[in-house]
This record gives C-alpha cells, structure tokens and sequence, in this order.
C-alpha cells in the first residue's frame, strides 16, 4: 500500500523506506533478511523473554498504581497505559534496551514518541486522498504537523540505534540482545536499510499492538464467563512447571483464540490490500494487473454467512472442528503479511496471561463500544476498566 505523504517524507528527507513501502526485489530482499529474524520461530524464541519481562513489570506497574487507591481495585482508562506497554515491549525486542516507561516518571522524549506516533497516523488519513505536491505547497498545518511527527520518530528510533550500534562497535555482544543487534551482527543488510525497517517496526507495533490489546480487556470484562475460562486455561498451563516461553503459550489455544476473536470484531486493518501483478479474475470479475483489490476485514468479520451469531464473542469458535481456514486474516496472508505478527501476538499473549493470572477485569458499561478509523481501527471513546487483584 503505497501511502504517498509517507512516500514524500523519505524523499524530502533522504531516508530510505522500509519493506512496507518497498515493492519487488527491493521489498524481497529485505524481507528474506528480515523474515529469519522478526516472524520465523527461531527469532520469535529469542525475542520472547525480552517480552515476557515487560509484560511482567506492567503486572507490577498495575498492582503499583491500585496499591495508591484506598479501595481494593482501580477503576481506570488504560488507554495511556498500554501504548506505553507496547513500545516498551517492541522497543526492548527491537534494540535490547528499556526505555523505562512503566516507571513512576517515564522519560519525556519516549512519550513525544508515543504523540508523535499517535499525530502521524492521525494526519495520516486526510492526506491519504490529496497529492503530496499540493499538500507541501499549501504547507498547512497538517502536512506540517505530518512532517513533525515522523522528523520526531525517525530521530528516535535514530538515538536508539546509535546506542546500540555503539555497543556492537565497541565489542561483538556475546548473548542476544534483540533484533537490531542480530542484523547488525549478520551483515546482510546496508545500515540504512536496518535503519528504514526497524523504524518501521518501532513506529508500526504501538497503536497497532496496545488498540486490540484495550478492545480485548473490554470485551473479556463484558465477557466474565469467557474470562474465567482463560483463567482456569493459564493456570493449568502453569500447573505443568516453567517450561520454555513459546511452549506455555502453545498450550493457551483459549487465549489465542480470543486475540482471534478481538481482531475478528475489531481488525485494526480494517482491510487487506492487493495490487494483482497479472490480469485475474475473481470470481467471475476480471480485474486488470494494477487495480487495488481490498478484502473488506470488518464487513467479513461480522458477516453471519461466515461467523455463526457474529456479535458473540467466543473464542471457542477457532477451536471448534468448523472449517475456519482463511477466516483469521487481520494479519493479511502469505509472503506479504505482517512482518509484525509475531511480536504482536506474542505481546498480547503474554500481557493477557500476566494480566489474567492476577487481576480479575471488570467494565463500568457493558454497551458495545463505537469505533472511528483514523488510518488504524479504535475506540471512539476508550472504555473505563476496573482491575481487582487476585490474592
Ligand atoms: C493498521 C494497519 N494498516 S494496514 C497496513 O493494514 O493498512 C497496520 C498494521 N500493521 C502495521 C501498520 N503500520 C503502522 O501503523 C505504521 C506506522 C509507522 C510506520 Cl513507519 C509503519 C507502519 C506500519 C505500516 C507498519 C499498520
């Protein structure tokens, strides 16, 4: 999907893209690279730890911030919270380094991140339809608010690698120390595409990863049935002793199954983008090479002539014996699906499982929740959570 003000930024800018905004062999290459080290197995084991200690500090960050309440619980927006989580999580993944946000006082450069973030997919969305040229010649203030908040993210994502490029110069790093530094160390990729790629990924896993993740918590509170079932499904998996990471969350079929159905109701892609490189005919269209073919997520994932009772949410429904192939698609499909799939997920199983293993979640309002587009699927008001430890 080519988003042109993104496009124009690069340029203005001399930045090179990453694979998202890449095509053909440019794109392959990279990808194959990147591939070994962001979605296939081996790299997802050795990013998980790095995961799983964030997820924890988050518990201890909540039990922290109910301990200040007289009362036994808190009853709180978390929306701050988890973008918060989330770049703490990927960050760590991504550069081997905590940026400290689940601390009383969190840096105030990571938080100009998390705006900047938050205002470039904003402005995003208005200059998907009008051409850059015109944008930059009126210079308004979205464009340049546009232009602000990626300068923003590229130079922190820029102080992030300089640290840890740093490090590697000064001597090879023994163990793992994430992502970047793997790349580093491969020597497949010129640093400045490194660079391009993991900005991407820096950029790309907040909203995109902490959105589901508030949709999730919602619906688990409205849900307390379905919630006490992925209780009693993680504490059986915890009954079998401390195993590796990626094996405990292979035994939570449950909980992966609610991620499934949160981004079955709320896909935070609403669609998923194809430009045919050949002719083809879909079903009994015949569409030219070049025509933007979009999978309608949100229309599908809610369509009953595909989901049984689609309004219910129940996870059960992607461990039944029906034929649920194809239907799981928030992540798109083949060669060009998320790079980011397993860092979100794994990021969401783990929080889930922390978060359920010791609090119980409720919600003030039971109502469905409205949603607004904004270049990602979200809440138009964030839901009220009440979180009460478990002893
Ligand atoms: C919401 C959905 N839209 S999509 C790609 O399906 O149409 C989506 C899914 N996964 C990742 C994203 N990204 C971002 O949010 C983002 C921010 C800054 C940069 Cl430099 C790159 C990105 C990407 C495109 C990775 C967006």
């Amino acid at each position: 999907m080519g988003i042109n003000s993104w496009i124009a930024h690069r340029t203005m800018r001399n930045h090179k893209c990453g694979i998202f905004l890449l095509n053909g062999e440019q794109w392959r290459s990279d990808r194959l690279v990147l591939n070994k080290e962001v979605i296939s197995p081996v790299g997802t084991r050795k990013f998980l730890p790095f995961l799983n200690t964030v997820a924890e500090d988050f518990v201890d960050f909540l039990h922290r911030q109910v301990r200040k309440n007289t009362r036994r619980s808190l009853t709180v927006d978390l929306y701050r919270d988890l973008f918060r989580f989330t770049l703490e999580a990927s960050s760590y993944a991504l550069y081997g380094e905590r940026l400290g946000l689940l601390e009383e006082t969190p840096k105030p450069d990571s938080q100009k991140f998390i705006d900047a973030v938050e205002t470039m997919l904003q402005t995003t969305l208005p200059l998907l339809f009008l051409p850059p040229g015109v944008m930059r010649w009126m210079n308004n203030k979205l464009w340049q608010d546009h232009m602000d908040a990626w300068d923003i993210i590229f130079s922190h994502a820029d102080k992030c690698i300089q640290n840890i490029y740093q490090e590697f110069c000064l001597g090879k790093p023994r163990k793992y120390s994430g992502i970047m530094a793997e790349l580093l160390l491969q020597e497949e990729m010129p640093l400045d595409s490194i660079k391009a790629n993991i900005t991407e990924f820096t950029a790309g896993g907040v909203d995109t990863t902490a959105i589901p993740l508030l949709f999730t918590l919602f619906e688990l509170a409205r849900n307390p049935h379905v919630q006490t079932a992925i209780r009693e499904e993680i504490k059986g998996a915890e009954s079998q002793g401390s195993r590796e990471l990626s094996k405990v969350l292979n035994g939570l079929p449950l909980l992966k199954g609610a991620i499934k159905e949160t981004l079955r109701l709320y896909p935070v892609g609403i669609t998923v983008q194809r430009y045919p490189t050949r002719d083809v005919v879909l079903q009994n269209y015949y569409v030219p090479a070049g025509t933007l073919c979009q999978v309608g997520l949100y229309s599908l994932g809610r369509s009953p002539e595909v989901f049984s009772d689609p309004e219910r949410y129940d996870p059960q429904r992607w461990l039944s014996k029906d034929d649920n192939s194809f239907k799981a698609l928030a992540f798109g499909f083949g060669s060009r699906q998320c790079i980011g799939r397993r860092l979100a997920e794994s990021e969401m199983m783990l929080f889930l499982m922390h978060i359920l293993r010791n609090f119980k979640i409720d919600t003030v309002s039971k109502a469905d929740l409205k949603t607004v587009y904004g270049f990602i699927l979200m809440p138009e008001k964030p839901p009220l959570l009440t979180f009460r430890p478990i002893d």
